[in-house]
């Protein structure tokens, strides 16, 4: 009789869910997560931004996420999209790749270095000066003066403890339909561990329990990179 792999690969089986007893983490995921995260390749403007945000100490979003935010900003034809934390343009270009081609990126940063470095990297790649917003400030003084329901998506990427915060204004900012992207939503992969209570992790944790249970959103968890927490307004 003919041998066949396992239909669920459970050769590999690290845990199963307590319900419903299917695999849950397979001892080779890993490799996987690394597979994932270069199944697409970054532009050279993209890798060229990530390189100035390692001169500035900054992170700036893994392939994987970068790749995953122009996915949802091509699915929504999205033509004003709000990103909190600029950094020097990375997610900015995988953001604008994804929009409409004349699509406007607004995108709050409260270092202004950070912010001429990802001009530089917007002009470096050809994206027209009119298809971007660089707001300059903190993104809690920023944010209560944009406009209500007038984004498709808005990507959060600046300063952890107050991404609840940022959070509640996102979902005002977004139309029906419109998504809201997390990024760090696992927060070093403190988030996942109950014993971790840092501030940046609880309040990631504490991010993820409400927007779960906001009956406004629809929401999942990414894997990709650190965490990208989703959620499409209803
Ligand atoms: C992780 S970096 C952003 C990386 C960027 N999204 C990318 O992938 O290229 C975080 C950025 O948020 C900015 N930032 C931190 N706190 C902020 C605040 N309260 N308001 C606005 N920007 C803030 C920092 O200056 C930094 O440039």
């Amino acid at each position: 009789m003919a041998t066949h792999p396992p239909a669920c690969g459970n050769d590999t089986i690290h845990s199963t869910h307590a319900r419903t007893g299917r695999p849950t983490i397979a001892a080779d995921k890993a490799q996987s997560w690394a597979y994932t995260e270069d199944f697409i390749t970054e532009s050279e403007a993209a890798a060229a931004a990530r390189a100035r945000a390692e001169e500035f100490g900054i992170p700036a979003v893994s392939t994987g996420t970068g790749a995953a935010l122009r996915l949802l900003a091509a699915a929504s034809h999205a033509r004003a999209v709000a990103e909190i934390g600029t950094g020097t343009g990375v997610s900015g270009l995988w953001l604008l790749d994804g929009m409409h081609p004349e699509g406007v990126l607004t995108t709050i940063d409260v270092e202004v270095e950070h912010q001429r470095a990802a001009k530089e990297a917007f002009a470096a790649a050809g994206v027209r000066a009119t298809r971007t917003r660089p707001i300059s400030g903190r993104a809690l003084d920023v944010l209560p003066r944009l406009a209500d329901a007038a984004y498709d998506l808005v990507f959060i990427d600046a300063e952890p403890s107050e991404a609840g915060d940022y959070a509640d204004q996102a979902v005002r900012m977004l139309r029906s339909g419109g998504s809201l992207a997390v990024t760090d939503a696992l927060w070093h992969d403190r988030v996942a561990d109950p014993a971790r209570r840092d501030e940046a992790t609880v309040a990631m944790r504490e991010l993820g329990r409400r927007l779960r249970e906001d009956e406004r959103l629809i929401p999942a968890m990414l894997p990709s990179g650190d965490g990208l927490l989703v959620a499409v307004k209803r």
